[in-house]
């Protein structure tokens, strides 16, 4: 019998770093899978439609809001993002650990339906940081890059929500922590699987 798999959901104001740590995470372990969210921005730089993003116009998005086909959806600097409900629920239910790069406001929608989602906050180490990182990837206008530097402070008041808290300043050091969660998740979710398990049973664990 395949058991559901965990829901990983991890947020961060623009820049910190949330894509590559979740992209480190997955490249390390292949029981981790993303789920391809729905947005009505555009494609930037080398992102393909249905890796990265579905692109979507608003019409398409506002039909699968009225259709009920987001677990969660927000708007988020000027653009809507959501989270197919038919591919995640597909994805847990067949045993896969699901990850959910998103922002806080769809974070806390996840919690509201699936109370064991395990919630991540990446914050940058300083202002100075956020912004250079910004500005060294090279995808966005000037513009957006200020639109994305004034939603941080609020994004990042909402941290406090969040069961885990993690200061991407060295990489390696903030991708460690992130696996620690997972794995320590696992553990966890097995722990409560194994009170009805033969080892428990062989040992007289009730
Ligand atoms: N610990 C780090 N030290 C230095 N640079 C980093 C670190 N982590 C990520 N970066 C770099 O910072 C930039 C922003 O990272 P990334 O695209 O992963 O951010 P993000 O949080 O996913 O942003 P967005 O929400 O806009 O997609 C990238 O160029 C990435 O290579
Ligand atoms: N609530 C949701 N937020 C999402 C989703 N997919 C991405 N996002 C968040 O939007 C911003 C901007 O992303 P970008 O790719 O334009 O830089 C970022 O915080 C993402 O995490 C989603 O399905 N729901």
């Amino acid at each position: 019998m395949e058991y559901p798999g965990n829901l990983f959901v991890v947020a961060a104001p623009s820049g910190a770093g949330k894509s590559s740590l979740v992209k480190a995470l997955m490249e390390l372990d292949s029981r981790v899978q993303p789920s391809v969210s729905h947005t009505t921005r555009a494609p930037r730089g080398q992102e393909v439609h249905g890796r990265e993003y579905y692109f979507v116009s608003q019409d398409t998005f506002d039909q699968m809001v009225l259709q009920g086909g987001f677990v969660e959806w927000a708007q988020v600097h000027g653009n809507r993002y959501g989270t197919s409900k038919q591919a995640l629920e597909q994805r847990i239910k067949q045993g896969a650990d699901v990850i959910l790069e998103i922002d806080y406001q769809g974070a806390i929608q996840v919690k509201r339906i699936f109370p064991n989602a395990v919630l991540v906050f990446i914050l940058p180490p300083s202002w100075e940081e956020l912004r250079s990182r910004l500005e060294r990837r090279a995808e966005d206008s000037a513009d957006v890059i200020e639109v994305r530097l004034q939603n941080a402070a609020n994004e990042m008041a909402h941290a406090k929500e969040f069961d885990f808290v993690i200061i991407n300043e060295l990489f390696e050091r903030a991708l460690f922590d992130l696996k620690a969660i997972v794995h320590a998740q696992r553990l966890k979710y097995a722990a409560q699987r194994n009170a009805r398990s033969d080892t428990f049973r062989a040992l007289n664990i009730t």
